[in-house]
């Protein structure tokens, strides 16, 4: 491992809005976010696959009566998005070190106000399809964590994994809005404020255009039958090994 991850993983050790594997809260977090970390009673949005958490700090500015929670795997990315809250002094911002498949080991029913997905990795491969952050196994974890009505923000460059998504949330007759294949180019580019990623902008610079939509689950949803015991690792995060690329 290079030295600059290893000095980037040493200060997130010392940083109080890094949740990660070892550190005290770590595995007391379920129902207690704003109790132990925010210290309010506001409302909890997190941003899956984060990386560098641009929608967690940006969103954080606008919004300083919301609580906003990034969650990767990678600490070395987790510690841009730290740095940032940090200097803008965000108290308001928090990022979560796990497997977005853990969700439900740190998050209680309902304990979720919004979700943002954004440029998650696209596994185009067929049999990597239960990793697709839309899969319905994932779609159950969100509906558990989620407050009824709450909405799913997804955005990607990736057409098939758009184009997959669209097909899945419908089959299950999920209420889809916001819907568009150009969203640079679509009345919806002003829920973004203005935040673009990393990994946005370097497909942007390659011609791409970016797919948006956002759902929530009707009244009434049930997703007892998406459940696949074989999907989740069957370890606690807290205190089986980690998986490798968790370590990397
Ligand atoms: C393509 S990058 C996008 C990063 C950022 N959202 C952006 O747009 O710049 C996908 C991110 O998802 C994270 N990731 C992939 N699978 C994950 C999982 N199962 N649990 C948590 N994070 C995951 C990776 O570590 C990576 O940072």
């Amino acid at each position: 491992m290079s030295r600059r991850k290893l000095k980037k993983f040493a200060q997130n050790e010392e940083r109080k809005n890094i949740l990660e594997p070892g550190k005290p809260l770590y595995q007391n977090l379920k129902g207690n976010w704003n109790e132990l970390i925010f210290k309010n009673s506001n409302e909890i949005v997190l941003e899956l696959a984060c990386g560098r958490g641009e929608y967690s700090t940006g969103l954080a500015e606008k919004f300083p009566d919301k609580n906003f929670i990034g969650i990767d795997l990678k600490g070395d990315r987790l510690w841009y998005g730290s740095n940032v809250a940090l200097e803008k002094q965000l108290d308001n911002v928090a990022f979560l070190r796990c497997q977005i498949q853990h969700l439900n080991y740190f998050f209680e029913k309902h304990e979720v106000a919004e979700i943002w997905i954004v440029f998650p990795d696209p596994r185009p491969k067929k049999g990597d399809a239960k990793r697709r952050l839309t899969h319905p196994r994932f779609l159950k974890i969100y509906h558990e964590i989620l407050k009824p009505g709450g909405w799913v923000n997804f955005k990607t460059d990736n057409k098939q994994l758009f184009e997959y998504s669209v097909e899945t949330l419908e089959t299950l007759e999920l209420t889809l809005e916001a819907l568009t294949r150009d969203l640079y180019n679509s009345p919806f580019l002003e829920e973004h404020y203005g935040i673009t990623t990393r990994y946005e902008r370097k497909f942007s610079a390659q011609g791409l255009t970016i797919n948006y939509l956002k759902f929530k689950y009707k009244e009434g949803f049930s997703a007892d039958h998406l459940l696949d015991k074989s999907f989740v690792e069957m370890y606690s995060p807290f205190e089986g090994k980690l998986s490798r690329e968790m370590e990397c």
